[in-house]
């Protein structure tokens, strides 16, 4: 399937218009030519998008509710594709999830704040229903359906997968707690952009059968004092990329798994949103031994 019948269309109509409320001033895009008309969706079974209408608000205060409950938030598109004053060119995101996606919440709430300078054009989940897939459905975000598996049988393949991410123009690929292996057909589309969030201090605590609350348990079991988030970029097996950044957090003595849980997870949402904004502000670089830096926003000859 050639990626030019994404770019057919997304929405029927482009205007640009700004909406001012008395409330609460949002600048109101409308999308660009649309990316695929719906009879994409009927011809790619792995695709499911509800057809809303196509505007993307910018909250312009800082105070707007968590993107979970926002109605104010409708999320189909992007704003000016370059920054005038730094040039810099604003990023396309996919997110992978399996879940909830509180990950993908909070990346997809700081772009509509303003932090981010990117969007989210497309979320992935082996899981059609799961908790992500129906909130990207609700703002308008497509969702596409990958692995094809044999409870999955609409599945997209890998080289189907990574036209579609080509058609949507994704710069960087951000996995949220997405439970399956990535193939190595994307891992070479997108070199150097594809990260994962974990929830334990890498490398202790990952690989084969480390995932979701299988890690907490393990990490109390341990008696280790310490846990916390890590965000990686994806290599071909699971949780050995380059590390690009953790967070640290205690472990009390008498944690359960679910209290150690949601201390990570908290600290996973502001980790993942700093580390999005650096990738979408061209603010990695990469050591001469191969370790990947984040350069500081206030002085780039200081490191993260
Ligand atoms: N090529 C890569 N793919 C993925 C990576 C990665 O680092 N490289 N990270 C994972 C996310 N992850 C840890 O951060 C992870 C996810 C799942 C598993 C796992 O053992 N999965 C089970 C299947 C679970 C299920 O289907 O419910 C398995 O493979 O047997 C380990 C680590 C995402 N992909
Ligand atoms: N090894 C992968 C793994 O365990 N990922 C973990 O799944 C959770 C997803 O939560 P979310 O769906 O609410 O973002 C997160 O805690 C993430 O670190």
């Amino acid at each position: 399937m050639g990626s030019n019948s994404m770019l057919s269309g997304f929405c029927s109509n482009t205007r640009i218009s700004s909406i001012q409320s008395t409330k609460t001033p949002f600048s109101a895009t409308l999308l660009p030519p649309p990316l695929f008309t719906p009879s994409f969706a009927q011809s790619h079974k792995w695709v499911s998008f509800k057809v809303s209408p196509c505007i993307s608000l910018r909250a312009s205060n800082r105070n707007t509710r968590s993107c979970r409950n926002s109605a104010a938030v409708q999320v189909v598109g992007m704003s000016s594709s370059e920054d005038s004053r730094t040039g810099l060119k604003r990023k396309k995101l996919a997110v992978f999830v399996s879940g909830g996606g509180s990950n993908f919440c909070s990346i997809l709430e700081a772009s509509l704040q303003g932090s981010i300078f990117g969007d989210i054009v497309v979320l992935v989940t082996n899981k059609r229903g799961c908790g992500g897939a129906e909130f990207a459905r609700e703002k308008g975000i497509p969702v596409i359906l990958f692995p094809k598996t044999k409870d999955e049988a609409d599945g997209a393949s890998p080289t189907d997968l990574v036209a579609a991410l080509r058609g949507f123009e994704v710069d960087f690929v951000l996995l949220a707690g997405y439970l399956k292996l990535i193939p190595a057909e994307l891992i070479r589309a997108y070199p150097k952009s594809i990260l994962n969030i974990h929830p334990s201090l890498l490398p202790a605590f990952g690989g084969k059968g480390y995932y979701g609350m299988k890690v907490h348990k393990a990490v109390i079991a341990s008696g280790a004092r310490f846990s916390g988030p890590t965000i990686h970029f994806v290599d071909e097996h699971y949780d050995t990329g380059r590390i690009l950044a953790q967070r640290v957090v205690p472990v009390s003595p008498n944690d359960t798994p679910e209290d150690l849980a949601a201390r990570v997870l908290q600290e996973e949402h502001r980790l993942y949103v700093e580390v999005v904004e650096a990738i979408c502000e061209d603010r990695i670089t990469w050591r001469q031994d191969g370790v990947p830096l984040i350069r500081r926003k206030e002085n780039p000859n200081e490191f993260r």
